[in-house]
């Protein structure tokens, strides 16, 4: 099986699904991302702070030894976390993905947030007194200037970055050398991010949604609301075209030229996220799906709040 190619703004392909793995215990993964190659999965979305981009890399490394696949059929993500945005600290932080994934370039590389936290190798920096993270007073596009540089020097194929909100996005737009090649965002019915996605298109950056499936496992907190994959809405039009709810949630996104990164360790989840290319959506169906907005947003990073770049935060001066 295989999967449509969306091409980005810099020329090259990106497999509209792929594979997420935060979370995925590090036990686990290496088979999983095994699994997804043999499916026909080539795309794998990583971050340092997921900690298991060395289980992916020896999959994928096993994979390439076998024949199964070539480094050029794949597209690999990783992403710059919070406490590597001091703009000399972004290109050892690539290079340590880098090296965990086995790769010697990355497809993509992400700012993982807009807003830096205090610098060093301890990636939740904390306040023991109130339980939030420590910041650090860098300027995001500070850190995007050296990220510009990762390019530049051919380590990555393609810089973005991750829950920017608008503010930020045409922040960089007008001030910065190289334009995002990809944003990504969380994604899903609950939060359509319409506006978000619209700047976007026009100016010809990718759209990757994140929990499309509804984190599955993430409490969501307005009471009473149900899991997506279980919401009457999404049931009915699953069973109305012989599919499973994650499949309709998958196909919603694609359908409007959105990427979907579907996280699984499951071989038959896999397998159905990937099978999504053989059946569309009536109009009827997506605006019953789109009613289903009420700003419901799983990832709200609470740790952060009070930081001046906080992207969701209402009270932030960049929200
Ligand atoms: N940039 C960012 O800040 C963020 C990026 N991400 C990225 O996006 C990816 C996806 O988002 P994530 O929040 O993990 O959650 P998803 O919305 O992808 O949901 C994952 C959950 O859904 C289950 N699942 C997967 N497929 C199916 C299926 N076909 N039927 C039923 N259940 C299914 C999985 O369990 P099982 O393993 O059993 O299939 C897992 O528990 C992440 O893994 C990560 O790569 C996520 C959050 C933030
Ligand atoms: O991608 C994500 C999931 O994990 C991180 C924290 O552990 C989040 O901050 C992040 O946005």
């Amino acid at each position: 099986m295989s999967t449509p190619n969306f091409l980005l703004s810099n020329g090259k392909n990106m497999p509209m699904v792929g594979l997420g793995t935060w979370r995925s215990p590090p036990q686990a993964i290496t088979q999983a991302v095994k699994d997804a190659i043999d499916i026909g999965y080539r795309h794998f979305d990583c971050a340092h702070i997921y900690g298991n981009e060395a289980q992916v890399g020896s999959a994928i490394a096993e994979k390439i030894k076998e024949g199964a696949v070539t480094r050029d059929k794949l597209f690999i993500t990783s992403k710059l976390w919070n406490t590597y945005h001091k703009p000399e600290m972004v290109r050892p932080a690539c290079e340590t993905s880098m090296r965990n994934l086995g790769v010697d370039y990355l497809d993509l590389y992400l700012m993982h947030w807009p807003m830096a936290y205090k610098s060093g190798d301890n990636l939740y920096p904390t306040c023991p007194d109130t339980g939030k993270a420590v910041f650090d007073s860098i300027d995001f596009l500070d850190t995007w200037r050296a990220m510009e540089n990762l390019v530049d020097s051919g380590l990555c194929h393609a810089i973005g970055v991750s829950n920017f909100n608008e503010h930020q996005i045409n922040r960089l737009l007008s001030e910065a050398k190289l334009k995002p090649v990809v944003l990504q965002i969380e994604c899903h019915p609950y939060l359509r991010q319409k506006s978000l996605i619209t700047l976007c298109y026009d100016n010809a950056i990718a759209v990757t949604a994140y929990s499309s499936l509804g984190s599955a496992h993430t409490p969501y907190e307005k009471p009473g609301a149900y899991p997506l994959l279980e919401h009457p809405v999404i049931q009915e039009i699953a069973a109305k075209y012989e599919r499973e709810p994650a499949q309709i949630l998958l196909r919603y996104q694609t359908q409007s030229g959105i990427i979907v990164i579907p996280r699984s360790i499951t071989k038959q989840h896999m397998y159905e996220n990937f099978n999504i290319w053989d059946f569309g959506l009536a109009i009827d169906d997506l605006k019953a799906i789109d009613d289903l907005d009420c700003n419901g947003r799983f990832m709200t990073m609470k740790a952060a709040y009070g930081h001046p770049y906080h992207p969701f935060e209402s009270t932030s001066p960049h929200s």
